[in-house]
């Protein structure tokens, strides 16, 4: 498969710097410690690197792995591998996932983790796909997208690519 480069690294790091710089300026003032939730297992370079350089707020980590797609397209089912518990109740809750397409994997996870009555809730999406409208209001979004099957940097295709520092799209 001919994998092309859509965003590569240095854009990557720039944008993921900047995203950075708009959540601390978010929560400064309201809290020094925020609770980040990622979306396993797209996420976990953005996640890793975004908290990386979130220099001024104590983060706490939770990760919950769920997963939907077979090859390039969702199976419209969202099958719970692992979940966490109520620890983010009351807490400025930061839920970081790598891309939104559809909508239905966050429309689920949201839908759960507002049961436990976090004192604040956020979304980062690295990407946001403009095909859709997935009606998710996203609070910080790195890069918007049209109807390309992404690749790299955490995303695959039936666990393939994940490695990629750049991110891709198939020709
Ligand atoms: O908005 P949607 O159409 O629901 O698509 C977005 C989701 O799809 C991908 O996950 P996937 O199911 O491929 O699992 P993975 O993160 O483990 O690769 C991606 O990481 C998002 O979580
Ligand atoms: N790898 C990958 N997973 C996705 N899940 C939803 N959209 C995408 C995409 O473009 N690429």
């Amino acid at each position: 498969m001919m994998i092309k480069v859509l965003i590569d690294e240095e854009t990557l790091k720039k944008r993921i710097k900047e995203l950075a710089r708009e959540i601390e300026e978010y929560y400064l003032g309201k809290t020094d410690t925020i609770h980040a939730v990622c979306i396993l297992k797209g996420s976990i370079h953005f996640f890793s690197d975004l908290m990386l350089n979130i220099r001024k707020l104590n983060v706490k980590y939770s990760f919950i792995h769920v997963s939907s797609y077979q090859g390039t397209s969702s199976t419209g089912k969202i099958r719970v591998k692992s979940w966490i518990d109520e620890s983010i109740h009351d807490e400025y809750v930061l839920l970081v996932e790598d891309i939104v397409d559809t909508g239905l994997t966050l429309q689920h996870i949201v839908r759960y983790l507002k049961k436990y009555n976090p004192r604040d809730f956020r979304i980062v999406s690295l990407i946001e796909k403009t095909v859709h409208d997935h009606g998710i209001p996203l609070d910080f979004v790195g890069f918007r997208v049209d109807d390309k099957f992404l690749v790299g940097y955490g995303l695959d295709i039936d666990e393939k690519y994940r490695n990629l520092p750049y991110i891709g799209y198939v020709e």
